[in-house]
């Protein structure tokens, strides 16, 4: 379907039994096609095994080929059907320029970007390895308070995806701060995490104003949203019995603080260990209820493609996402939030875990530096 026409009327989902004005809806539909067409690219480099091979950034970060080729896909993407929007990208193209991998990398994206199976009309292409780069290198805009800025991811918790774990293709929308649209593709991600053999991979798309959806990633993407079905946090429940999500790198949240906080909320379940974004996707269909994300390094500022899609889908899930002191994110302040931590949690018990973590490290966090 051509959407260029289709603008600011409303429309009715067959599935889901929802008006919905379509503001952003045609981007969301966009950034819904990109992200599944990069997902399929980093399943391919799991496939041949290419994701168990990295180089270390500057930052002694790994980044892959999957990386690399996963933002140059939604980037071109997103810029061929947006030209005037700013992308915020994690990677740039030094690395594949010093490694001389930019013809391995076309490779991939060039046998993705002709598959049949994704809806080619709405989506340009890469050319050649030096389109790669240069549309690579389009991902260098520095946020800020002002215009329509995407925020990328292209494989958010790398260090998951090397070890054949959970990862996330992450991307959204910021319009002048506010964050409007957000799309997260979990290609290891079981469709019901409390089930042992669920299906596994999932499409999760957020509208601001509109809700949340989720889709198998594997399903045909369709405008508007009509092979989704709407999901929301988990709000009735005894927090006690709640289940506390938290991510596998040590060096990327405190351990010993997360344990400290469950004890004060006489939390016993085991706690569910995810990386990447997905631990945002898992509280958003209800499949556990807190999200614990503490600082580390006192000096570690949160970047805003780790946070913008997953932030708005709790949000339209109707939960809530925090600083480890109850403030709100924002996501204004550059290509960084300026707030330290992430606390989510259903609307009921957020409050709670803000006290808990209040009533351990001070109400300023006098006492943070213990746990770093
Ligand atoms: N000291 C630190 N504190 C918090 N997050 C960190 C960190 N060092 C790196 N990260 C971020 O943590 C992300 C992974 O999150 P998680 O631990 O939830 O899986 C990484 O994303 P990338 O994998 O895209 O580099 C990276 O941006």
């Amino acid at each position: 379907m051509k959407l260029s026409c289709i603008s600011r009327r409303f429309l009715y989902t067959k599935q889901n039994p929802l008006i919905m004005s379509t503001d952003y809806l045609r981007e969301a539909y966009i950034a819904q096609l990109a992200v599944k067409r990069a997902s399929l690219l980093t399943c391919k480099v799991s496939e041949e095994h290419l994701n168990e091979q990295s180089i270390d950034k500057s930052d002694s970060s790994p980044v892959t080929v999957g990386d690399f080729g996963a933002q140059a896909i939604i980037i071109k993407s997103i810029l061929s059907n947006f030209p005037n929007d700013e992308v915020v990208g994690e990677e740039d193209s030094n690395l594949i320029k010093e490694k001389k991998i930019d013809d391995l990398i076309f490779k991939y994206v060039n046998e993705i970007q002709n598959l049949d199976s994704i809806n080619n009309e709405n989506l340009n292409i890469i050319e050649n390895s030096n389109d790669l780069c240069d549309t690579i290198d389009k991902g260098n805009s520095q946020g800020g308070q002002k215009g329509r800025i995407w925020a990328l991811d292209p494989i958010d918790g790398t260090k998951g995806f090397l070890r054949g774990d959970q990862y996330a293709v992450c991307l959204a929308l910021i319009v002048d701060g506010d964050v409007k649209v957000g799309v997260i593709g979990c290609p290891n991600l079981p469709h019901d995490l409390r089930k042992e053999n669920s299906p596994k991979g999932g499409l999760f798309t957020a509208i601001k104003g509109h809700g949340s959806y989720f889709q198998d990633l594997k399903s045909d993407i369709t405008f508007p949203l009509n092979k989704s079905s709407p999901i929301n946090v988990h709000n009735d429940y005894d927090l006690s019995k709640a289940r506390v999500l938290e991510g596998v790198e040590k060096a990327h949240s405190s351990h010993s603080l997360q344990n400290l906080i469950k004890e004060k909320l006489n939390i016993k379940q085991p706690s569910v260990n995810l990386d990447s974004q997905a631990k945002y996707c898992a509280l958003s269909k209800g499949d556990a209820e807190i999200y614990l994300r503490l600082p580390k390094d006192p000096n570690y500022r949160e970047k805003i493609w780790d946070h913008a899609a997953g932030f708005l889908l709790v949000n339209e899930s109707g939960g809530k996402v925090t600083d480890i002191y109850g403030n709100l994110l924002k996501f204004d302040y550059g290509r960084t939030l300026n707030s330290q931590g992430v606390i989510a949690a259903s609307n009921n018990v957020h409050s709670s875990v803000i006290d808990a973590i209040k009533s351990i490290i001070g109400e300023n966090g006098e006492n943070l530096k213990e746990f770093c």
